[in-house]
């Protein structure tokens, strides 16, 4: 096979499944076919270059959609070209261009990559490039009870950045799109005013960008507080990884001053609040709660429904209402997840010829692991602890001060922060309306004595299993 007649031929079918503009225009279009190399197991590699570091970075990650995608393509490509499916692998090498960042592109290439963050002209090749996704839009994510004052805030901060509600922080469990709403931010930041220094970037990054720059020596240590500290819009993701990490929390101290210092905007993400996170300084901790804390909470089911239609409209599907139902219904974990067997349906739908049936629908699910399950919520958790510790569930509600209800009611409080994405107020108010420092006060004397307390331990990881096998 000739690697440019095969490349057209998967890039004819890549078409099919990734979206078209800047996805497609940059992370596919600006590949190049080099050529292919067969493998000992029967499958096949095509080298593929570019000239953009982040593209073949996204390409080495073999869970990402693009190269997902690129499996399917390949296979029903090589089946077109050659009667039968062949496994091709895809390689995507960098290969540095002429010219050496993406801004010194000529003028009628720029518009296609205008959605790339732009980093300072002084950036430093060690320190990562940002990337915003162009599909972290606020037009499509779905407002709800669950996240509507987080979006409602990232849209003031987006409109208004640097004043009022500085940093921004957006707290909750994963996948439920604290990254999406954050690079919505930045997205619009950009829109309006194209020349921002905008800088998104995971903690995970930071880290290794300073430890790196340190390595290097002082240049470029100081080359790193430069660019780092310059930016307009700086969105940190994850900062729950900084904990523990004292050298570096100092330089992110460093940094935040220095860019609230110049009514410039931070965006924060986090699976906690920050007083929550252990081994995160105090003075990070009250940075990071001057300005605004949002937290997002797991979408309900109508919420789950909507988002999936909402997908199918955006892709131009037509996916029938039971078999949205059905996903929303089994997949109650998070929205990352929803969207995970989302796609694998409509991978059914375009590479078989099976009709999306609920029974199509319940088979992908099964596979994927999600099926029909009770959901964990605090009536059940207070249930498995009121049975557990031969106490009632009025009880827990109640307000007897005795030791033989006062720790079963703060292991129920504990459990149900840990296993549920109820926040403190909703888990105060289920508990016959406690306010949301007692069970602040309460999950913390649990975490702190098991610990130490390993007959405490057991007696919750024992509840724990208890609900996990319904
Ligand atoms: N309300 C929503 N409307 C539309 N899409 C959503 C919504 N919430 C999440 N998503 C989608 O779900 C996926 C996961 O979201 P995201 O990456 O923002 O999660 P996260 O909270 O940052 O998770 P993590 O903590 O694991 O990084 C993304 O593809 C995002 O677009």
């Amino acid at each position: 096979m000739d690697p440019i007649q095969l490349w057209n031929a998967i890039k004819q079918e890549l078409r099919k499944s990734i979206s078209q503009g800047f996805s497609f225009t940059n992370y596919v279009d600006t590949l190049n076919p080099l050529q292919l190399v067969e493998n000992e197991n029967n499958t096949v590699t095509l080298q593929l270059t570019t000239t953009y570091e982040p593209v073949a970075s996204e390409w080495l990650d073999t869970n990402s959609s693009y190269y997902q995608a690129f499996m399917q393509a390949a296979m029903t490509a090589t089946l077109n070209l050659t009667g039968k499916p062949t496994f091709i692998i895809p390689s995507v090498t960098y290969v540095s261009p002429t010219p050496t960042t993406l801004f010194d592109l000529p003028d009628d290439q720029k518009s296609e990559t205008t959605e790339y963050t732009k980093n300072t002209n002084l950036a430093s090749e060690f320190v990562t490039q940002s990337i915003l996704n162009p599909e972290f839009r606020f037009e499509t994510f779905v407002s709800s009870d669950e996240n509507r004052e987080a979006y409602a805030v990232a849209q003031a901060v987006a409109d208004k950045p640097g004043t009022q509600w500085n940093p921004l922080l957006i707290y909750g469990g994963v996948g439920l799109g604290k990254t999406h709403l954050m690079q919505a931010i930045g997205n619009k930041v950009l829109e309006r005013t194209p020349n921002a220094n905008v800088k998104f970037i995971t903690t995970e990054d930071f880290i290794n960008d300073f430890t790196e720059a340190l390595r290097r020596g002082q240049k470029e240590t100081e080359a790193f507080k430069r660019e780092y500290r310059s930016t307009d819009l700086l969105m940190v993701d994850d900062v729950q990884f900084l904990a523990g990490k004292e050298k570096i929390q100092e330089e992110f101290f460093n940094t935040f001053n220095a860019i609230t210092r110049e009514n410039h905007q931070i965006v924060l993400t986090s699976d906690k609040l920050p007083k929550e996170i252990p081994g995160l300084e105090m003075r990070l901790v009250t940075r990071f709660g001057q300005g605004y804390s949002a937290n997002i909470t797991k979408p309900d089911l109508p919420t789950r429904v909507a988002i999936l239609r909402n997908k199918s409209d955006l892709e131009n599907l037509s996916i029938p209402n039971d078999v949205i139902d059905e996903i929303a219904a089994a997949v109650d974990t998070n929205v990352r997840d929803l969207e995970g067997v989302f796609n694998q349906v409509v991978g059914k739908m375009r590479f078989s010829n099976v009709p999306i049936t609920v029974e199509t629908a319940r088979t992908i699910l099964e596979t994927m692991n999600f099926k029909r399950q009770r959901a964990i919520t605090i009536p059940l958790i207070q249930e498995a602890v009121a049975n557990f510790f031969n106490v009632t569930v009025q009880d827990l509600n109640g307000k007897k001060r005795n030791k033989e209800i006062v720790v079963p009611r703060q292991i129920a409080m504990y459990i149900a922060r840990e296993l549920t994405q109820d926040s403190l107020p909703q888990i105060g108010r289920a508990f016959g309306g406690k306010d949301h420092t007692t069970v602040m006060h309460s999950t913390e004397k649990i975490e702190n004595a098991i610990e130490n307390d390993s007959i405490l331990a057991e007696q919750v990881q024992k509840i724990r299993e208890e609900l996990s096998n319904g």
